[in-house]
């Protein structure tokens, strides 16, 4: 690999003559010249290289593959049939795919209309059904397709798909596509293309993807570094500012309302770890905003969206579009879903409630501001106690995280915990959900891959609970041992569950069926456990009484023995009074030995009195 030289020129300095139609769209944008990234890739990628490209993030490496893409389309398509495609794009998600596509239809608005028309295709899950993408590519014959891996498959599986002429193979967020989760598909997508073919992969941190690269196919590459100047190191771009927040959990929620009220920003993305935390605090924080506990009202009003990687496509690219063309003030709660190459314009803040499991994420989440030299802010909350590491880990990865110049005093603070509580209490089922989100924030924490400085066992699972708004920690094996601390896992005091309703009718209806079902399954159950006590009692009494006879029966003999005992001794006294020789050593005669000689003598008798009776 070599490595290529940086640099900034304008459009028409470039060593080979663009397209002018491409020239004049990006002036049209307003592009006046080329970024560093696009002025060292697009020469290289056009011509006969292949390309591993590592740019920090918003540097503008979109157009750095999508110009040299249409520039072999426009080269070859004279020479070839309609129906083959030329270049395939591939990204990890169905946002960045539609990105990437939008802005090949941008550039194409200014494609002569005389010539053969330039088409592209989406290929994304749950858009369309396979069978429609091919029926529209069979209609539309594009010469471009743009899509996530697994419908790309999916894709190429017909017949009717021709991939033989494919000329030039993107991948977008290589690193991402070349990661366990999509490497097979990605690998299997490279083995169904011509091997003489160009490919170029791209990423900010695409030495995440160590050697897997070679299994692309790719000769020769030519790898292409942007960093943000030749003397330093750092894989952050200069226009964004790191941060990072050191609390308390149970802070993180009233902090992020504080820094959302107080921070001047257009746009924001608040990351969250799971899909469901983020339906979970979008439904909160829209209903906080009724309250007056949200100081962030902009003049134009203030909007809040939710995206994640559960909600069909349709409704994710609406919200996308929604959040990029909000006029008011806006903020977007999301997961890692958003956390890679979308460009949206005004993001000015970028909040992230816990760092990424993964520490290249860090650098994707914080580099959706600060991008194309705006200037952004992205703040990282840390749990206090171990989390602080984190700084350390990520400067050993060139990744600089200051501490934030900024204290949580809110005069509303005891009001936001009464309203929160008020808010979960309306609703059983936002306790629910609360619980749900709790849980999978526990596995989400267990999956880090700096596992030395997020450990479960360090994890404050009593002050994450308070930040979820939770009543009681529920069951989960992860916090056995907290659960006891915990007063049973209970966090308020005297709480009635069985009174605890939901707004849902039919779900308080049935909630009420289960309560009573279960309400005479225990009395039942009571009932049957009396039954069951009340005979072992039984077992227990009557062997008690055994016992008791048995105790008695040993008493009886006892006593008769005793009885016995004193008639010998008066009997020995009496023979000793009689035989007028009393001693002691007489007296001490072994009882035994009178017993048995009056039993002897008890027997005669009686043969003698049955002698008489006869
Ligand atoms: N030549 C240029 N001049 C000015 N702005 C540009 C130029 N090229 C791209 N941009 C702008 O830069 C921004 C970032 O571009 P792009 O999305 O391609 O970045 P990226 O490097 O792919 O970032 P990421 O790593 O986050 O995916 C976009 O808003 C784009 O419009």
């Amino acid at each position: 690999m070599e490595e290529a030289s940086k640099g900034s020129l304008s459009w028409d300095k470039l060593p080979y003559k663009l397209e002018t139609w491409i020239v004049d769209a990006l002036k049209s944008i307003g592009y006046k010249n080329l970024t560093p990234v696009q002025a060292a890739v697009i020469p290289l990628f056009s011509m006969n290289k292949d390309v591993v490209v590592e740019a920090v993030t918003g540097s503008g490496k979109t157009l750095s593959f999508a110009i040299p893409v249409l520039e072999k389309v426009v080269k070859l398509q004279e020479s070839l049939k309609k129906g083959h495609m030329i270049g395939m794009v591939i990204s990890p998600t169905r946002e960045l795919a539609n990105q990437i596509n939008n802005v090949f239809q941008e550039l194409l608005k200014f494609y002569p209309e005389d010539l053969v028309p330039i088409k592209t295709q989406l290929l994304v899950g749950s858009l369309s059904s396979v069978r429609e993408d091919l029926s529209d590519f069979l209609k539309n014959k594009p010469q471009i397709i743009v899509g996530t891996p697994g419908r790309i498959l999916d894709f190429l599986s017909s017949n009717s798909v021709k991939t033989s002429n494919l000329e030039v193979l993107v991948l977008d967020e290589a690193d991402k596509l070349l990661d366990i989760g999509f490497e097979k598909d990605v690998i299997n997508i490279t083995k169904q293309l011509p091997r003489q073919r160009r490919t170029g992969l791209f990423s900010a941190t695409i030495s995440a993807a160590g050697n897997v690269i070679f299994k692309t196919g790719m000769t020769n590459p030519v790898k292409i570094v942007v960093r943000n100047n030749q003397q330093s190191k750092s894989i952050v771009p200069t226009s964004l500012g790191l941060s990072h927040l050191i609390l308390k959990p149970e802070m993180k929620i009233k902090a992020l309302v504080d820094i959302l009220s107080k921070y001047h920003f257009k746009k924001a993305i608040v990351y969250f770890s799971t899909c469901t935390a983020v339906t979970y605090f979008y439904a909160m924080l829209k209903s906080l905003l009724k309250e007056d506990i949200l100081d962030i009202m902009s003049p134009g009003g203030l909007a809040f969206f939710s995206l994640h990687g559960k909600l069909p496509t349709k409704p994710r690219l609406k919200t996308l579009e929604n959040f990029t063309n909000s006029v008011e003030k806006a903020i977007l709660l999301t997961t890692d879903v958003a956390a890679r190459g979308l460009d949206i314009p005004e993001v000015e803040l970028v909040i992230q409630m816990e760092p990424p499991t993964d520490p290249e994420v860090f650098l994707h989440r914080s580099g959706r501001t600060g991008r194309a030299d705006n200037v952004g802010r992205a703040i990282v909350m840390l749990n206090e106690g171990r989390e602080e590491d984190y700084i350390d880990f990520m400067k050993v990865k060139n990744v600089e995280i200051d501490e934030l110049s900024y204290r949580y005093e809110n005069s509303k603070d005891t009001k936001f915990d009464e309203v929160l509580r008020d808010w979960i209490l309306q609703d059983r089922a936002r306790h629910d959900l609360a619980v749900r989100a709790y849980v999978s924030f526990v596995r989400y924490y267990s999956k880090h891959s700096a596992k030395s400085i997020f450990r479960l066992q360090s994890l404050d699972y009593v002050g994450i609970a308070k930040m979820y708004g939770l009543l009681r920690l529920p069951r989960m094996p992860e916090i056995r041992n907290v659960d006891k601390l915990a007063h049973g896992g209970w966090l308020c005091e005297n709480f009635d569950m069985d009174n605890f309703k939901y707004l849902d009718d039919q779900k308080e209806k049935s909630r009420l069926k289960e309560l009573e079902e279960l309400k005479s399954k225990k009395e039942i159950n009571n009932k049957k456990e009396l039954r069951e006590l009340k005979e072992l009692q039984k077992k227990k009494n009557l062997s008690w009484s055994d016992k008791t006879d048995q105790k008695e029966n040993k008493a009886t003999r006892k006593e008769k023995l005793k009885r016995k005992r004193e008639a010998i001794k008066k009997q020995i006294e009496l023979n000793s009074n009689e035989n007028e020789s009393s001693s002691d050593e007489e007296a001490a005669i072994d009882w035994k030995d009178i017993v048995k000689s009056n039993k002897r003598s008890k027997k005669n008798n009686a043969i003698q009195g049955n002698f008489d009776d006869l």
